[in-house]
This record gives structure tokens, sequence and C-alpha cells, in this order.
């Protein structure tokens, strides 16, 4: 039983109030003690009958994109209901309140917007940091987890200005309704530094800093401002990077994450989260992880993210980093990471190929580069992974050439929002004739094809970054590092059971609590091991399960 919760507001800044507001859930002695008699209907309802409204009214919306504005107002009216219903229904609103309906909202922010949520700091005002933090009016320690962007690489839609702050929305949706984090202790923040995107500039309702994006060193200074003062308000915060660009991505990764504790979703969560795939994939392939060959295509933030995290887990089993790298060949968009080629980026340059070992190779791409098909058909890679953002770019030819040559052929189009994917499950089974094993970064129905079911894992990073924040709660850990993220990978691989035909390399969505009951717990273990908790607790699934916040009203009274 909760204990009670005091107030001195009374009757309608409490129904204002979206922490307090219960509707017609406030009981009959609440409603005399919170001045609320007559601002009511008269039933009382419980939050089970609430939920079952909720859920009719949102059956009701027309589309996915109004689904997406009556859940945004429910959250705007009543935060509990609203956690309540999107935890009894994940599997259905995650694709509402995250990708892909999230990119659409992304896209029409300013024409759709309601009312502000969120923290809005810009360059233009880079004093203005403090005194943003300042008017939530909450003192340090009651903040533990803050998601900004800058918006510039939203999932794979690209530069969409202020709009990206409902990236920073749905990933804590997800940590809170997934990760049972506590909604009144988490922020999402826009960094807002302009748009390049032309149609939003010429936009008249368009509501963010309408200007071109500020780069360079005013740009790097605002970025540290942020951190700086964050670290400073809310020092028990871990900071969250969700959707920068390549060029700032891992620039802005490098220089924090030895000094405070902070995670990059897109390098980091999307490394584990494959490791956790790959994991899976390997042991229904049979072939031992160093034996197989990993074609990466897009090498980008996710791309060399994913490499870093595999490459590792091979050098966890024994091999050597400069074996374990020669495992991957990375595709860009001029062709194959070759060692001499110009603009290869440093976090690229050790994944890149020798001249001499591609000597022979048909040089048929553009500038005499390496094309996708080529590495496809030389290398006969063993598994095959998506994050060009490039929609349909796993073709029948180039899959057809991978599945000529290994018996379980490994393939993951991670790329979003579903437009993007590089392939759709029911073609890969088709072309594959229903060997391919398949996970995706955006979520697909099951696939039947010859009389078989297959369940598709939705490999998002959404199934690991809600347990790594979680237990990087727990544990007050005071760096991320690269054995918490390993240990996340491996918890989520070890709830997958790969016993039928057609089973999913990944739980399911609705066991996405569970799954971050058990990635947190590791990470607890591992951030005790690499020595930065500066919590130990003795039993540490307990102190999880604990420590998870949970959808329900807490009795209220005035005082
Ligand atoms: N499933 C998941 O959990 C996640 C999926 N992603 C998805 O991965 C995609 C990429 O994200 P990031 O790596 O952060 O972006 P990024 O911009 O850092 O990387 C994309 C890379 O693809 C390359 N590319 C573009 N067109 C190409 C083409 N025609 N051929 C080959 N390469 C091409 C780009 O040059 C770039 O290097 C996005 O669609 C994003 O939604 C990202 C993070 C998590
Ligand atoms: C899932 C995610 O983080 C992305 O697509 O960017
Ligand atoms: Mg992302």
């Amino acid at each position: 039983m909760y204990e009670h919760l005091e107030t001195t507001l009374r009757g309608r800044s409490i129904l204002k109030s979206p922490k307090l507001n219960k509707g017609v859930a406030f009981s009959i002695e609440e409603r005399q003690s919170l001045g609320l008699n007559g601002l009511l209907p008269p039933a009382v309802l419980t939050i089970e009958e609430q939920v079952t409204r909720s859920y009719k009214q949102f059956k009701d919306q027309p589309d996915d994109l109004s689904k997406y504005v009556y859940l945004s107002l429910l959250r705007a009216r009543n935060e509990i209901l609203f956690y309540r219903l999107v935890s009894e229904h994940i599997s259905e609103m995650l694709p509402i309140v995250y990708t892909p309906t999230i990119g659409l909202a992304i896209q029409r922010y300013s024409q759709v917007y309601r009312g502000p949520h969120g923290v809005y700091l810009s360059i233009d005002d880079p004093d203005g940091i403090e005194e943003a933090f300042r008017n939530l009016r909450v003192d340090s320690d009651e903040i533990d987890l803050i998601v900004a962007t800058d918006g510039e690489r939203i999932l794979g839609i690209g530069d969409w200005g202020i709009g990206g702050i409902d990236i920073a929305i749905g990933k804590l949706t997800v940590y809170i309704a997934a990760g049972g984090i506590d909604p009144s202790r988490v922020l999402p923040v826009i960094l807002d530094v302009g748009t390049n995107r032309e149609s939003l500039l010429d936009n008249p309702l368009y509501i963010g800093r309408r200007h071109p994006r500020v780069r360079g060193e005013r740009y790097d200074a605002f970025i540290d401002a942020y951190v700086t003062t964050a670290n400073r308000m809310f020092p028990n915060a871990m900071l969250h990077w969700e959707d920068f660009a390549q060029p700032n991505a891992r620039p802005i990764l490098e220089r924090y994450q030895n000094k405070i504790c902070t995670f990059n979703d897109d390098i980091q969560g999307t490394g584990a989260v494959s490791l956790a795939v790959v994991l899976s994939a390997v042991r229904a392939s049979g072939i031992p992880l160093d034996q197989h060959r990993i074609v990466v295509f897009g090498a980008g933030s996710a791309g060399i993210g994913i490499v870093e995290q595999i490459r590792d887990a091979m050098v966890h089993n024994g091999l050597s980093k400069e074996d374990a790298n020669r495992k991957f060949w990375c595709v860009d968009k001029f062709g194959l990471l070759i060692e001499n080629m110009e603009n290869l980026a440093d976090f690229q340059r050790p994944y890149a190929r020798t001249i001499h070992e591609i000597k022979e190779w048909d040089h048929n791409g553009s500038d005499g580069n390496i094309s996708f098909d080529e590495v496809i058909r030389q290398v006969q890679p063993t598994i095959l992974i998506g994050t060009s953002t490039v929609g349909g770019a796993f073709t029948e030819e180039i899959i057809r050439q991978m599945a000529a040559h290994v018996d379980r052929p490994i393939i993951l189009p991670m790329s979003n929002p579903t437009t993007s994917s590089e392939a759709i499950p029911a073609d890969l089974l088709t072309w594959t004739d229903g060997r391919a094993l398949i996970a995706t970064g955006s979520p697909f129905e099951p696939v039947t094809h010859n009389g078989v079911t297959y369940e598709i894992g939705q490999a998002n990073n959404a199934f690991v970054f809600p347990g790594i924040g979680l237990g990087t709660i727990v544990s007050r850990a005071e760096r991320v590092t690269d054995k918490m993220l390993e240990a996340a990978a491996e918890a989520v691989a070890g709830m997958v059971e790969i016993s039928e035909p057609g089973s999913s390399l990944l739980p399911p969505v609705e066991q996405l609590r569970e799954v971050s009951v058990s990635v947190a717990t590791s990470v607890v273990q591992a951030a005790i091991i690499d020595g930065v908790a500066r919590k130990h607790p003795s039993d540490i699934e307990q102190a999880v399960k604990q420590a998870m916040w949970q959808p329900e009203y807490r009795p209220l009274r005035g005082v």
C-alpha cells in the first residue's frame, strides 16, 4: 500500500497537473480534501476502468498520427493513466509512441503542436541553459536521466530541427514504460541549433530557431555549456545522446565518456542490441561467432557501433583485436571501405580493407570503388547488417547471392523507420527459402512461409537502453563502461529460446519490462566489477525491481 502524497494545491490546479491528476478516479475523500467537489462527474472509476475507456478512445482514432496526438494529450492530462495504458498495450502502442509513427510526428511537429513538453535550449541563448533548468524548480538530486538531441539525424529521416524533441520524449516513454524509470525524474531536451531543412525554414508555423544549423566552435561551446550545466545542476543524471548526425555523434561521446556518466544510444545501445541478436542467431546457425564473415552496409554511427561491439565480443572469446577487425567488411556510400580512400573517418579506419586483398576484385563501383554487390560476391558473408537508411537496399539479387553460400544467412535490416528498412522480412524469407535468420529495427508482423510462422524480433536499442539506464541509476554508476554494454547484450541474448523453426531472435516486445530487469541486473553487476558503481546492493535483482516505478495512483491528501 502506498503512503499518502500531500499537496497544497486545490481544485482546478490539481486537475491541471498531469502528475497529480487522476480525473474521475479521485475518491470521494480525495474530492473532499482537495476541493474537487462539483469539478468532476459524480462517478468514481478505477484506473482499470479508465484504461478500458482510454483504450477504446485510442482505437477510435482514424490513423496512427491521430493516435500519437491522442496519447500525447492524455499524457499532458494524466501521466499515470498514460503510462498505465501504454504499459498494458506495449506491443500495440510502441509503434505509435516510438518508431515508426514518432517519425511522422517529428516531421509534423509544428503543425500538430498542442503544447510544450520538455526543455527547449537554444544556441542563440547559451546563457539561458541554467535559467531553463532553474525554471523547472526541481532539486539537484531529483533528476536521474536527461535525453538530449539536436534533431539532425532523426531515425533514417534526417534533419527535423526542433521537432527532434519528440525523439527524446519517445525514448523516455520507453525508459518509463519498459524500464520502470520514474517519469518525474527525467528530462527530454532539444538542443536547438537551427535546421538546414528548407521546408521548415520556409514554414510560417515552424516553432524552432529559424536559421541554418550552427556548426564549429559555437556548436561545440553550446554542447559543452549544456553538459557542464546539466552535470553541475543534476550531478546524478545520466546524459543520453540521441540522433545526432555522424560528424557530431562520436566526437561528443568521446569528449565526455571518460568524464561523466553518459551514453550514446545510436552507437552504444545499437551495438549492444545487435550483439544480442547476433549471439542468438549464431547459436541458431551452429557456426561459432569468430568464424562468421560480417558485411555492414552503412558505416556510420550505428554501423561502426555494431562492429565495435561484436568485435569486442570476439576479442573476449580469444581473438586478437587485429584478427577480429578482419572479420568485417564495411560498405558506405562510395562502396567498400578501403585503406587508401580519401574521406575515411578515424572511427572507420580500423575496419578498412587493404588494397592488396582487393586487388583482384571487380572495381565496378563509382570512381573505381568496390560496389556492395561485388563485396557480397567476394566475401560470401554469413551475416549482413543494414544501417544505411536506404529502404530496399537488400535486393533480391544481393540476398540470393548471399544465400547461395550459407545455410542460415543472418540478415539484420536495422534502419528505421519502416520505410528506411533495407528489406522486408517476407521478401527475405521468400528469397532464402525460409533459411534466413532475421531481425529488424522497425516492427514487422510475423510471416508465414511454407507453413512455418516466423516471429520477427525487433532489433531495436529499445531492448537495452531502458535496462542500461535503470542499472546505471540503481548502481549510481559514475560512467557507462564497455563491460556494462556487453553485459546488457548478454542478458538479452540469455532470454532468447530458439527452440522451434521460426523462433524470434529476440524476446517479444510484451516482455520488455522483464528484459529490462535482467539487463539492469547485469549492468549493475558489471558496474560493480568495473569499479564505477557508487552503490553496491546486496541483492541486485531485488534492488532493481524495487527501484522500478509503477504506473499506479497514490492516495492524495490536501495540506
Ligand atoms: N535498430 C536500431 O536500434 C537502430 C537503428 N538505427 C538506424 O540506422 C540508420 C543509420 O543511423 P546512423 O548510423 O546513426 O546514421 P549515420 O548517418 O551515422 O550512418 C548512415 C551511414 O549510411 C551511409 N549511407 C547512406 N546512403 C548509403 C548508400 N546508398 N549506400 C551505403 N551507405 C550509405 C552514410 O554515408 C552513413 O555513413 C538509421 O536509419 C537509424 O534509424 C540507428 C540506431 C539504432
Ligand atoms: C532506434 C534508433 O535509435 C534510431 O533508429 O535512431
Ligand atoms: Mg536513435
